[in-house]
């Protein structure tokens, strides 16, 4: 089998204007960044007669590689399109922390990929760059603010804006700024997080157009007077400078995949330490051209899917018609307790043990009155006991269980899985939200600990108690939360796989992100900056001198 890049270097591209053809979009609403790339200016006018029907790929808890969703999701958009069903993708650009780190890059695998890989894996249409110099110049900006005649009295104690950068750098977790005399500026803690955990990205991804994403850049806290009063950007007045550094970033990006299926990668990802969607205006530029969009929403659906409908959705004006939920039988033997390094045998008891973590995120899903139907993301190494197992678990739950085999075979090894999901988006759905964003936002927390994660009860410390009452009195208590929390595990501890219940979630410390609108909830030892592994990605990858690449997976 060829690798990924092989796969993705080897393929025709058709040019982008004519990927954009084929959803009817003309040649002047495309700002091209090549001949296979492009933004595509907004709104766009939804056609008449299309369905504008929405799905969403999540998955179950991942193993650290990942279980699929992209690749899946990919297949699938190339399957119905294949079998007839207009179809276009609206999924996450990549960060490059994870492309030289531990997991790789976002854009699908095997023969059901975006392309062009190695652009979209790496600067793609400078989105991560253009988000990275803004949120910094907002520091810069608010550094200079202190040491000149901070009118606002802004504490330099009490900043909370960090730097970020699209690098998965430990070492700039915590860092002193201001340092080497009374001209560098006013010495104070800070530190880094990476360019996708950003409010800004936050922002990018929920704002309908330009003015909106400068109304919520005015929004934002970058921290308290002395007196402990909050201070934003729009009292500041930098939000005007702040917006003209995203006023392209915003567009939505235009690519296709391997079977030149229109896809729209805009926004990053990350639903660990961030909401983990695509942007609102690529999915609704997708929906507004198809009969189908397929998207997508980080890591397992504790995460991602939670933060897709209780976030996004309310700004996307649209909650999904059907939900695909990615398992691997690798992943179901790692919760039920197998080593990594053991994945690849044949252990029919530990994938009937791990099925409990498919399970909830089946009924978690159901709760929310959405259809679902679960994808197996067949690997080489998966025997037929095993995946007739999973089905007949499947089947015991009431859900419908499919084979993709989208690595594999592309949209060709997706039929069975298009099919059902068109069945499926076809029905009605009784969407009900997961909690009232009026609640105080404990209880808003609470729901989420218990209702999706299976906690007991959620412990706060006492720092996040006094924000909490903070945040009241300030009046941010109508906001959804965004829970920081591990990938791996229901709960904040990252080993306790499968489906713990009945156990205490702890929250350390509330982020207040008015701009995006949520309050951003750290779980456990969540961090914002990851680090990298002890064999990065990076000290595998090779370049010749005809600029071919190796080792971008
Ligand atoms: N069925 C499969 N067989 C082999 N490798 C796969 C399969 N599905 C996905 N992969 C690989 O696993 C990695 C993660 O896939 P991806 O679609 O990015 O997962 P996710 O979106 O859930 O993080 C990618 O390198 C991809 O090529
Ligand atoms: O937010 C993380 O996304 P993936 O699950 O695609 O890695």
């Amino acid at each position: 089998m060829l690798t990924d890049i092989q796969i993705a270097d080897q393929a025709e591209m058709l040019p982008i204007e004519a990927v954009a053809a084929k959803v009817g979009l003309k040649k002047d609403q495309l700002e091209q960044y090549g001949p296979y790339k492009a933004k595509v200016t907004t709104p766009v006018a939804p056609v008449a007669g299309k369905k504008h029907k929405l799905v969403l790929v999540t998955a179950i808890n991942p193993t650290p590689a990942g279980e699929g969703k992209s690749t899946v999701l990919v297949g699938l958009a190339d399957a119905m399109n294949q079998l007839g069903h207009q179809t276009t993708i609206a999924m996450r650009e990549p960060s490059m922390g994870p492309v030289f780190g531990i997991k790789g890059g976002a854009t699908g695998g095997g023969y059901s990929q975006v392309i062009p890989m190695e652009d979209i894996n790496l600067h793609f249409t400078g989105d991560l760059h253009a988000l990275t110099s803004a949120n910094n110049t907002l520091a810069a900006l608010i550094d200079n603010y202190i040491m000149r005649d901070n009118e606002l009295d802004l504490d330099p104690r009490r900043v909370i804006w960090r730097r970020v950068e699209d690098v998965n750098d430990r070492a700039l977790r915590n860092v002193v700024t201001g340092l080497g005399g009374v001209m560098q500026g006013v010495p104070r803690e800070t530190g880094f997080d990476i360019t996708a955990a950003s409010e800004l990205m936050a922002i990018l991804c929920l704002s309908t157009d330009l003015m909106d994403l400068k109304r919520r850049v005015k929004q934002i806290v970058v921290g308290y007077t002395r007196a402990k009063e909050p201070v934003t950007v729009g009292q500041l007045g930098f939000a005007d400078a702040i917006t003209i550094l995203l006023k392209d970033a915003i567009k939505p990006n235009l690519v296709q995949t391997l079977d030149h299926t229109p896809a729209f990668v805009h926004g990053g990802p990350f639903a660990n330490i961030a909401h983990g969607c695509n942007s609102v205006l690529a999915t609704q530029t997708s929906l507004a051209l198809s009969d189908y969009t397929v998207t997508e929403a980080g890591f397992g659906a504790d995460l991602g899917a939670e933060k897709f409908l209780d976030i996004k959705r309310p700004a996307l004006g649209k909650h999904p018609d059907a939900v695909v939920i990615v398992a691997t039988i690798r992943a179901l033997k790692y919760n039920g307790g197998v080593a990594l390094a053991d994945l690849k045998d044949e252990n029919l008891a530990a994938l009937e043990a791990g099925f409990v973590n498919l399970k909830r995120h089946v009924q978690n899903i159901q709760r929310y009155g959405l259809p679902a139907v679960v994808a197996i993301n067949h690997f080489v190494a998966d025997t037929d006991a095993e995946v007739a197992k999973l089905q007949e678990l499947c089947a015991e739950l009431g859900v419908k269980a499919v084979v993709a085999d989208a690595w594999a075979k592309g949209g060709a090894g997706t039929h069975a899985l298009a099919e059902a999901v068109v069945e499926l988006a076809d029905q009605p759905a009784d969407f009900t939200p997961l909690y009232d964003v009026d609640l105080p936002i404990a209880d808003k927390v609470k729901a989420v600990a218990t209702k999706i994660y299976g906690a007991k009860e959620v412990v706060f410390t006492k720092k996040a108690e006094k924000q909490l009452a903070e945040f009241t009195k300030q009046g941010w208590d109508n906001l959804p939360v965004c829970i920081a929390k591990t990938q791996y595990s229901f709960s904040d501890d990252q080993t306790a796989l499968g489906a713990p219940s009945d156990f205490t979630f702890h929250i350390r410390e509330f982020v207040p992100k008015l701009g995006a609108g949520f309050i951003v909830a750290l779980s456990g030892t969540m961090l914002t900056m990851p680090g990298l592994g002890k064999t990065p990605a990076a000290v595998k990858m090779t370049i010749d001198e005809n600029g071919t690449i190796t080792g971008l997976f």
